[in-house]
């Protein structure tokens, strides 16, 4: 049982470099917790904090109650899984499984049943005598998540784990790490920069930037109800579009966004929550998919423009969408046909609609 407490930790180099900064986070045991963030933002370095591979430099970090700063890794009752496998190239697939419960001196007879029984449920029994050359990266990757498998460690850490597989494989490997999750009743420590891995595999996602965390939350919390831009720009396919003007005309229940000519109702349920905002300039939020093309939007939903780009990707389309000289990029079904420079009104979802501070970039919603 693994519930892992970060409080106020910090985290800086030797050089100086402040790579994590007060990271407050409270892991549940058995939880599966995605640290999500852009190449840089500190994700790797916490979690090498908890496997003991770095050191902390302020703060207390616990696992369960006992305070482990000083831990070496040995004593610490978890199996990391790494993006390059860190396979021993010289050893069957067998020896590489079984190899941290020999040295441990676990029994041979007990080695061999714990690494039959994970290669089993990763379904590379028949694979134990093949050195790792002669394997596949899916089936390395199973290798690798088999030697900490076999371990019956209290948390899992995975520092991107499936980066080196190509697209389907990582698919049907995400699939198969949420099941082992479910099998093992563990706790799951997860990086990655990829917002769908995140999506599909975390209880909670952990956004990070710059060493800050950004927001902690369920994945619909984070794609729904992102806290400020950085989020609600991390997460989305093509990216969130950005309206930037001010808001007029509030009265606690009603409100209007305006830049120039484009003007919105805003919800009710907005309005309410913008108070005596007017005048105040904003940033409106527009996701890919929250519009609909059709003119028949309800009054002052309706955005027109040209279309500047038409990029099919399978079953939907980007459309890139020229309103007054901003480009802004949207979702649509594939079968809407329509040609460069066209003109085309859009109906956006005014009840999905975001809201940001234009200076500080935090939600003004919830
Ligand atoms: N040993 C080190 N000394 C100084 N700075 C370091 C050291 N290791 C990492 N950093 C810096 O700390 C920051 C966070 O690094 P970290 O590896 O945690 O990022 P990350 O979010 O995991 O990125 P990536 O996705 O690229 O692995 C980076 O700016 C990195 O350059």
């Amino acid at each position: 049982m693994a519930r892992i407490r970060f409080e106020h930790v910090e985290k800086k180099y030797s050089n100086g470099f402040h790579a994590v900064k007060d990271l407050n986070l409270d892991i549940q045991d058995k939880e599966f917790i995605v640290l999500l963030g852009p190449s840089g933002c500190g994700k790797s370095t916490t979690l090498n904090m908890i496997a003991g591979l770095e050191d902390i430099s302020d703060g207390a970090l616990r696992f369960d109650d006992e305070i482990v700063n000083f831990a070496p890794p040995h004593r610490r009752d978890v199996a990391m899984v790494f993006q390059s496998y860190a396979l021993y190239p010289h050893k069957s697939v067998f020896d590489n499984i079984g190899f941290g419960l020999k040295m441990r001196k676990v029994p041979r007879d007990e080695i061999e049943r714990r690494v039959r029984e994970a290669a089993g449920k990763l379904e590379i029994d028949h694979l134990l005598d093949r050195r790792p050359s002669q394997l596949s990266g899916g089936q390395r990757q199973r290798v690798a998540l088999g030697r900490a498998m076999v371990r019956e460690p209290a948390a899992f850490l995975m520092d991107e784990p499936l980066s080196n597989l190509d697209a389907a494989l990582r698919i049907s490997m995400r699939a198969e790490i949420k099941e082992l999750h479910r099998a093992m009743q563990t706790t799951f420590v997860y990086v990655t920069h990829d917002q769908a891995e995140a999506l599909t595999l975390a209880d909670r996602i952990v956004v990070m930037n710059d060493g800050v965390v950004q927001q902690i939350g369920t994945p619909d919390d984070i794609y729904e109800r992102p806290k400020n831009t950085f989020v609600a720009s991390f997460l989305g396919n093509p990216p969130i579009n950005y309206i930037d003007g001010q808001i007029e005309s509030t009265d606690g229940s009603t409100a209007r966004f305006r830049r120039g000519d484009l003007a919105f109702d805003l919800p009710a349920s907005i309005a309410a929550k913008l108070g005596s905002s007017h005048g105040r300039e904003v940033r409106l939020g527009i996701r890919a998919e929250d519009v609909d093309e059709t003119a028949a939007g309800a009054a002052g939903s309706v955005i027109r423009g040209k279309v500047n780009s038409i990029l099919p990707v399978g079953s939907d389309q980007f459309l890139g969408f020229d309103l007054a000289g901003q480009e802004l990029f949207f979702r649509v079904g594939k079968d809407l046909a329509h040609n460069l420079g066209d003109d085309v009104a859009l109906s956006v979802d005014l009840n999905r609609l975001h809201l940001f501070d234009k200076d500080s970039g935090e939600t003004l919603l919830w």
